[in-house]
Order: C-alpha cells, then sequence, then structure tokens
C-alpha cells in the first residue's frame, strides 16, 4: 500500500488529535534530525507551553521505572493526559531495551490519555540537548498536561535532566550509601523534590535523616523553595500522591516566584543554542567547508596561523 507523505501540518493535527502514530513520527523526525523538522516545529510552536515538565533521575535500581508508573497511575487518576520519556544517554540506539520499554509493558500501555516514548540520546554533538526539548514541545502541543522524562542516572545526565525539567524529582533508596553518592553526584542541587523509595526496607529513615540533614546545609535565600524529603513505595503505589501533590506545590511556587519562568528562558536558550552549535557543524561537514577546515588546520600545524584566528576566520564566512 502506497502510502502519501504528510505534511507536517497533517502530521500535527493528528498529534493534537491524540493519535499516538503521529506523536511518534513527530518524535522519529526529532530524533533523526528530519529536515522537515523547522516546519515541525513551526506547526507545534503555537500549541506548546502548556505542559509541566518532571524529571526523575537517581541511580540505577532505585525504582525509576516503578515510580513512573506509580506516578502515571496517580495523574491519571486526576484525569490528566501524562507523557512519558524516557532517555538512555549512554546508548547510541533507541527502541533497545530501556526504561521506556519496561513501562510500555506496563497497564498503561493501552490507556489513550498516555504516551510512553524512549530516545536515545545519541553520541553526536546536540544529542539530548537538541533532541530532548523538541520531543518535549511534541508532547506538550499534543496535548500532556504533564511529561515524566526519565532517565538513568549517569553523570552528567542528571544534571541535563534537571535543565529541562521544571520540576525536577531525585529518587534514592536506602541500602546504596545513596546519601554518599547524593553528595558526590551533586544531587543536592538539582532536586526540588527528593523521594525514598523502597520505604518498606531497612533503612529508609536513616536515608531521610542523612539527606534532610545535608539539604539542611545548603544556604537558601528567603522566600527560596524547600525541597521536600517524602518516602514512596512504588511498587506498592503508595506515596505516590504526596509525590504529585508535591509537583503541584513546586509548580505553584515557581509559577508565582518567577522560577518557571526563568527555567523554560534557559531551556529555551538550551535548545537554540544546540540547534545553532549543530547547523554550525553541519556547514563544516559539508565538502566545500570541510575543505577549509582542513586548509585552516594544515596552516595552524604548520604555524602559519593560530587556532583563535582560524575559528574567527571560520565564523567570518
Ligand atoms: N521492596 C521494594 N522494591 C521495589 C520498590 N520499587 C521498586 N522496587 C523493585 O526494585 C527493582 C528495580 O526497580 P526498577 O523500577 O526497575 O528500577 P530502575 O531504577 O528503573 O532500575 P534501572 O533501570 O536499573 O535504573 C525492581 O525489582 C522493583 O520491583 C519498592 O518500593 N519496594
Amino acid at each position: 500500500m502506497s502510502r502519501r507523505t504528510e505534511s507536517p501540518d497533517e502530521l500535527v493535527a493528528r498529534a493534537r488529535d491524540g493519535e499516538a502514530r503521529a506523536i511518534g513520527r513527530l518524535i522519529s523526525q526529532v530524533e533523526d534530525g528530519s529536515s522537515l523538522l523547522r516546519e515541525v516545529m513551526a506547526a507545534l510552536t503555537p500549541y506548546a507551553g502548556r505542559a509541566h515538565v518532571v524529571g526523575l533521575t537517581g541511580s540505577p535500581g532505585v525504582g525509576k521505572s516503578t515510580s513512573t508508573n506509580a506516578l502515571v497511575a496517580e495523574l491519571r487518576g486526576r484525569d490528566l493526559r501524562v507523557g512519558v520519556l524516557a532517555i538512555d544517554p549512554s546508548s547510541p540506539y533507541s527502541g533497545g531495551a530501556l526504561l521506556g520499554d519496561r513501562i510500555r509493558m506496563s497497564e498503561h500501555a493501552t490507556d489513550p490519555g498516555v504516551f510512553i516514548r524512549s530516545m536515545a540520546a545519541r553520541g553526536h554533538l546536540g544529542g539530548v540537548s537538541r533532541a530532548t526539548p523538541q520531543a518535549l514541545r511534541v508532547l506538550d502541543a499534543a496535548g500532556c498536561d504533564v511529561i515524566l522524562v526519565e532517565t538513568v542516572g549517569v553523570g552528567q545526565s542528571e544534571v541535563e535532566i534537571a535543565r529541562l525539567a521544571d520540576t525536577t524529582i531525585v529518587l534514592l533508596a536506602p541500602g546504596m550509601g545513596d546519601g554518599i553518592q547524593a553528595a558526590k553526584a551533586g544531587i543536592l542541587e538539582i532536586g526540588d523534590v527528593y523521594v525514598i523509595n523502597k520505604a518498606d526496607r531497612d533503612g529508609a529513615d536513616q536515608v531521610r535523616r542523612d539527606l534532610r540533614s545535608m539539604l539542611a546545609l545548603a544556604e537558601r535565600p528567603e522566600g527560596a523553595w524547600r525541597p521536600p524529603v517524602l518516602k514512596t513505595v512504588a511498587s506498592a503505589g503508595e506515596g505516590a500522591a504526596e509525590v504529585v501533590d508535591a509537583i503541584d506545590a513546586h509548580r505553584a511556587w515557581a509559577g508565582e516566584s518567577g522560577e518557571l519562568e526563568r527555567r523554560r528562558v534557559r531551556r529555551a536558550r538550551d535548545e537554540i543554542e544546540a540547534i545553532a552549535l549543530t547547523a554550525l557543524r553541519e556547514r563544516w561537514g559539508s565538502v566545500d567547508e570541510g575543505n577549509r577546515l582542513d586548509g585552516l588546520a594544515a596552516a595552524v600545524v604548520a604555524g602559519e596561523s593560530d587556532p583563535y584566528a582560524a575559528a574567527d576566520g571560520l565564523l567570518d564566512d
């Protein structure tokens, strides 16, 4: 069966009707850096800006997938449409055995009010930073009220997620040396809500005490948000309501204090920068520009030019 290629406007209209296939196709275009992206983004923009983006991060095994499921159930119970974007910063492929796939196998898989997608953050420059905000924009324009962005907690990705999110949830669990890990990985700065999952296990209260005393050391100006430290048993859905309430409270505070606007401006800045850098890279990858870059590099090696002068030359073109 031959199939006419849909225009970006048609795809966007179908995505706005909640058609999962259209949403999926738009996100694929984002991932592939499709040449239609410019038009797609222009078509999406009037509808974006409503969704609340919630980042969810934590070390492997703390229960991110289980918690995401519990949060999706709670949000659906509140009649909200939910998008889930699972980012794997290490995998060069999408569609592997990623977080999102495990969630996709859950009870929410067939719920039309839930859209789940995993995305590989490819190794190339601008991977996470370009594609993720664009995928968020697709889900936002498609009518998601809340978008959960989940990532495997490996180093830098936690901080990247925090830069993307309106509200960042950091998950910890007892028995994982998380207190120390928290201090090391710098996650004490990024959480808006901390959740000690696996509260049915010994040591949850200790992790909570440790974390609270570490957070208490941070200097916070008057009127600043004070991140709550909650406990959940995600596998039993316990505590999910309190987490969603905390997200709501943070959202309200962020809206009033201007923090939400600041974060969104920063996100847009990161996105513009990533698009511009990707475009520059592509230009320098073209045959003509590649030759010019090679020529400049040879001149630097030969001592005829210095790298700054060469870069100026490249940028001036
Ligand atoms: N006892 C207990 N086990 C839990 C709880 N939540 C999740 N688990 C279990 O912990 C294990 C890890 O949960 P996942 O949700 O797969 O954790 P994850 O953080 O997504 O794991 P990675 O993808 O490896 O990072 C699973 O066996 C869950 O069933 C909980 O509240 N209590």
